[in-house]
């Protein structure tokens, strides 16, 4: 049986491909959380407010588009990005406040 016709080696190739996409996620994740902690530091530093509801508006839209595009569910799009961006201003007020 080639690998294309046996199913467990076809799990396995793309359980790799997974794997692979996984961590590359994870390091985009870790770049957009260094930028956002620069971010949130200078908020803290001007006295700039932790949470841009214009932005995130911009942000969404932008995203809705993007997903449309490349075939990815935009209202799941939409959920992960406020989970992120949740996060994102959780850290930001924590910076306020020790500022
Ligand atoms: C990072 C920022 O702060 C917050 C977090 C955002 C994000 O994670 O993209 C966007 C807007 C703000 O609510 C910002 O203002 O750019």
């Amino acid at each position: 049986m080639s690998a294309v016709e046996d199913p467990q080696e076809e799990l396995l190739r793309l359980r790799s491909s997974i794997d692979n996409l996984d961590a590359a996620l994870v390091h985009l994740l870790a770049e957009r959380f260094k930028c956002t902690e620069e971010v949130g530091r200078l908020k803290a530093r001007a006295g700039f407010a932790p949470a841009d509801p214009e932005r995130e508006a911009v942000q969404i839209e932008r995203l809705r588009r993007l997903s449309e595009e490349s075939g990815l569910d935009p209202v799941f799009a939409e959920k992960f990005l406020a989970v992120i961006i949740a996060e994102v201003i959780r850290n930001h007020e924590t910076f306020a406040r020790e500022a």
